[in-house]
């Protein structure tokens, strides 16, 4: 039976490993006469679709999106927050068809994982700068923002750590401004994902006293659940897993320490290993010095763009503009390609050369009409097609790139790689700010065998000391405790209706707990998962307390009310807040790089605090960078003229109307978007 396995093993392999070109390299190390530009086509066994099995945990959060609650979905580093929000997203459009479900993220790059757009982008706020009012102005005239506000039956919002409570509170008015509605959002389902432990909102000097969405005025009132996932996939060593839940709450005790004196290694791991570093000026250097290091020719892929949003203004994702490569480059696949294979998005791998494409399917992005082919870590070695990605506002596809699937990857930013699962990382945190950051970076490894260390001490392992609030605020949220009035009275019988038909709508869903797809075309995983984790305390909590079935439509609106009317008591609550960050206490151990002492004298006060704004000030920097376009372009997106005119030219050509832009489900050139097998699971792991 073994051997039999085996045997079935080997022939994989050697299917694999077929190449069905000839052999002659050129100076590219172009590889000529493939006839197929991907091994895996025509040639690979047919695999049976692997499946996730949901967790208690996760049936929960599926069974009160179903319900019509407006839901915040948290929990650590590699819980399944991401897959499971690609799965609500596909469940919701379902119920609503695509154009009522807004799916956004507060980075471009998390966006980009779950098919969506920014957030900014979405609410029509440009580079979301000036009071609300103003901000309230420019959507009302910007005529297709407005219609998104107003034809949103959901919004999903991901990445929720980055988003500040400023903005949550503004967008919670601009919904009810212009979608002329008293309730909460406007009426509008929100579906909220995210960490708090893990990257901060990018703070500014008004974000002093309330950092954090979950400081928002409205945020209690804002959902019906708040639920915390507790199974941790990503990791299963339990030290690692115990170490990654000290850093994130920013305590490391000596058996932490220990674990990462072994992970600083002295010597140099291996360099295929990928860098990660806090800046991204670092991770230029590393990649250019490294790709200089090579003297082989170049080749260069620029990105096909199209849309009547420029892609580098609406957007940022992983995919660039110019994409240099040569044989011998590292490089990290940005999309799942087989995830049954482990070449799915975070896969590392070595160019070994160029094929020419035997159609035309990467001449728009190379005129010599060459693929890269890969070998990856993993041991698969293959031709790289180029790929496409699009940026959709509800059903609409707005814009779109195509471009190689891939970037360097000698080094990537912690940012960049925030949502990713990598075997190995070497991580230099000796530049390392702000809280969460080391969470970040450390939490992508999969194993404590893969985690190489350098430049670390323990100082820069940080929490925001109003995270430890969040935990009781999260049990708060699930307490029913409190006893009914009826103070609600004024809750219209249109509101009930509309609830009503919505909540209607939602129980004649099929009750598919399993995560299958009617049609097929639900996540690839790499094996099928079976776990039966048992509640956890706040889950059962919430279940016992909040019984659906139980709660009317009338009910849910008195209860909402409450939670309004509880969150102004909140609103001073954190004015006396402490800012200062935890200082951790342990010992400088020679070990791990020193940091200054804590005990400092005025003048060395002094100097430290403009030492702190100059941190805060290039932490700024970076992350707006992040939040806006690689080279920082995506700031005051002004929206794009819906009328018809005529464009300069001999032809005069009418420029695209926005409501003639083709949707995904009429325009079959899109209906890729969401039929391709590993669009459901496009995320960075
Ligand atoms: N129920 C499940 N069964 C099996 N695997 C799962 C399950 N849920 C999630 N996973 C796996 O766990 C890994 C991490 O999932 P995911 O990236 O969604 O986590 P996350 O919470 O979004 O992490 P991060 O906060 O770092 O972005 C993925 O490989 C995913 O396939």
């Amino acid at each position: 039976m073994i051997r039999g396995m085996m045997g079935m093993k080997f022939l994989g392999n050697a299917i694999l490993v077929y190449r069905n070109y000839s052999t002659y390299s050129s100076s590219y190390g172009v590889v000529q006469k493939a006839k197929s530009g991907n091994w895996y086509k025509g040639q690979n066994p047919k695999v049976s679709k692997p499946r996730i099995r949901w967790t208690d945990e996760q049936e929960n959060v599926l069974e009160y999106v179903r319900g019509g609650f407006s839901v915040f979905i948290t929990g650590s580093a590699g819980t399944g927050k991401t897959i499971l929000l690609q799965h609500i997203i596909k469940t919701l459009q379902k119920t609503y068809g695509k154009s009522g479900v807004f799916v956004t993220a507060s980075t471009g790059i998390a966006a980009c994982a779950i098919h969506g757009q920014t957030l900014h982008s979405f609410a029509g706020i440009g580079n979301g700068v000036g009071d609300r009012q103003m901000l309230l102005d420019q959507v009302s005239n910007n005529k297709g923002a407005k219609r998104r506000w107003n034809k949103a039956d959901v919004l999903v919002v991901d990445e929720i750590s980055m988003v500040d409570a400023d903005l949550f509170d503004t967008l919670e008015y601009i919904a009810k401004e212009v979608r002329e509605s008293d309730e909460v959002w406007g009426g509008i389902q929100l579906i909220v994902s995210g960490d708090f432990f893990q990257l901060p909102p990018v703070s500014n000097e008004y974000s002093k006293r309330k950092e954090f969405a979950f400081e928002a005025d409205c945020w209690d009132a804002s959902f019906d659940r708040q639920v915390e996932l507790t199974k941790i996939f990503r990791q299963s060593d339990e030290r690692l897993i115990k170490l990654l839940q000290s850093i994130r709450r920013g305590n490391i005790d000596p058996e932490d320490l220990q674990l990462l004196k072994q992970a600083c290694s002295a010597s140099e791991p291996d360099p295929s290993v990928v860098r990660l570093y806090p800046r991204i000026a670092d991770v230029n250097n590393v990649n250019e010095e490294r790709m200089n290091a090579l003297s082989e020719k170049k080749v260069i892929y620029e990105a096909f763009d199209g849309g009547v949003k420029p892609w580098k203004l609406t957007f940022v994702g992983l995919a660039q503009e110019k994409l240099v490569l040569c044989k011998g480059a590292r490089v990290m696949l940005i999309r799942n390609l087989n995830v049954w294979r482990r070449l799915v998005n975070g896969a590392t791998g070595t160019v070994t050369g160029f094929t020419k494409a035997d159609n035309r399917i990467s001449i728009n992005i190379n005129p010599e009409n060459l693929l890269p082919i890969v070998k990856f870590d993993s041991g698969p070695e293959m031709v790289i097609d180029p790929e496409e990605w699009y940026v959709t506002e509800g059903s609409k596809i707005v814009a779109w790139r195509k471009q190689m699937p891939l970037i360097l990857a000698w080094a990537i930013s912690i940012h960049k790689c925030q949502g990713m699962s990598l075997d190995q990382i070497h991580t230099d945190l000796s530049r390392a700010f702000g809280c969460g950051m080391v969470y970040v970076a450390i939490s992508r490894v999969t194993s404590l065998d893969g985690l190489h260390l350098s430049g670390f001490c323990p100082l820069k392992v940080k929490a925001s000391p109003k995270l430890a609030e969040l935990e009781l605020k999260e049990f708060l949220a699930s307490d029913e405790s409190e006893s009914d009035d009826d103070e609600n009275e004024d809750a219209t019988e249109d509101q009930s209706d509309k609830k009503n038909k919505k909540r209607d709508k939602y129980l004649a869903l099929p009750q598919s707990g399993d995560g299958s797809d009617e049609d097929g075309e639900d996540n690839d995983q790499d094996m099928e998962v079976t776990f039966n984790t048992g509640l956890e305390d706040i889950s059962k909590r919430i279940l016992e307390k909040k019984n659906r079935e139980a709660e009317t439509v009338l009910e849910a609106q008195l209860r909402k009310r409450r939670e309004k009317k509880k969150a102004k008591k909140n609103k001073s609550k954190y004015s006396s807040e402490d800012e200062t960050d935890i200082e951790n206490t342990e010992e400088p151990d020679d070990f791990f790089v020193e940091e200054p002492s804590v005990k400092r004298s005025k003048k060395e006060k002094k100097q430290h605090e403009e030492d702190k704004e100059k941190e805060a000030e290039a932490s700024r920097a970076e992350l707006e960078l992040l939040l806006t376009d690689d080279k920082g372009a995506d700031t005051g997106v002004k929206g794009y003229n819906l009328k018809p005119k005529k464009a300069k030219g001999k032809k005069g050509k009418e420029v695209i109307d926005e409501e003639k832009i083709p949707t995904v489900d009429e325009d079959p050139r899109f209906s890729a978007l969401f039929t391709k097998q590993n669009n459901g699971l496009e995320h960075f792991y």
